[in-house]
């Protein structure tokens, strides 16, 4: 069975890294049951164990699968493999790097037809810029997000807040559904995201990383140092 996100949908990002305290299946399956009960309408969660630990608040899951290298920039869903690891735990879409940069494996375009062919699955293009936004239209992806504006060479340096202008810019442009996702912080944000025209948004950090939420209080009580 295939899912459709909602409109107006609240997507949380329940990811943790392995230095991360509340890393591992038992604590992301938990945030994914708090995020379901206030009212998240879909999960995006890293790597086949996380994924299926997820499953259990009976979300759509957006599965991703960080693999880094150190040759290629490239790291979010970089191959077909990967994506089909994806599906094995049971991810209902499978997001992936649709930037033009160096990778290992199949292009991009490649990699969103097998996934919808051989796999049954549909696809989220993690992008940075309103080009590659338009590039992902083309290459037939289910939804356009804005999760690599400020992570590529070429956006960088990250800016505090989010992209809502690439928002806007895409709405103007392209026919697929819009997610907004990176740097999301507060509801205000989140809001302001829809009003300039994203189908969902993604929150993650601000919702599922007590390590980091932390680290703003401590630095305001500090004295802002
Ligand atoms: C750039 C990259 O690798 N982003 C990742 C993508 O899955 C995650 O680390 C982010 O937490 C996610 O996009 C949500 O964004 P935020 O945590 O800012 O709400």
């Amino acid at each position: 069975m295939t899912f459709k996100l909602e409109p107006g949908s609240l997507i949380v990002s329940c990811q943790a890294r392995a230095d991360n305290p509340l890393h591992g299946p038992m604590f992301m399956g938990a945030m994914a049951l708090a995020a379901r009960d206030g009212g998240a309408r879909g999960i995006r969660a890293n790597g086949a164990d996380d994924v299926r630990a997820v499953k259990a608040a009976g979300l759509p899951v957006i599965g991703i699968d960080k693999v880094f290298s150190s040759d290629v920039p490239v790291y979010i869903t970089p191959t077909f493999a990967a994506a089909e690891r994806l599906a094995e735990a049971g991810a209902d879409i499978i997001a992936l790097d649709c930037t033009p940069r160096p990778r290992h494996g199949d292009a991009p375009q490649e990699l969103i037809r097998r996934i919808r062919e051989e796999l049954g699955l549909e696809t989220f293009a993690d992008i940075s810029t309103l080009d590659e936004g338009l590039a992902a239209e083309q290459m037939g992806a289910t939804y356009i997000s804005t999760t690599l504006s400020g992570y590529t060479s070429y956006t960088e340096p990250k800016p505090e807040g989010p992209d809502l202008e690439l928002i806007r810019a895409l709405a103007a442009r392209v026919n697929t559904p819009i997610v907004a996702e990176g740097r999301f912080n507060t509801p205000a944000l989140a809001r302001a995201a829809i009003t300039a025209g994203a189908y969902a948004v993604v929150v993650g950090t601000m919702i599922t990383n007590p390590r980091e939420i932390t680290r703003g209080f401590a630095r305001e009580v500090a004295g802002g140092k």
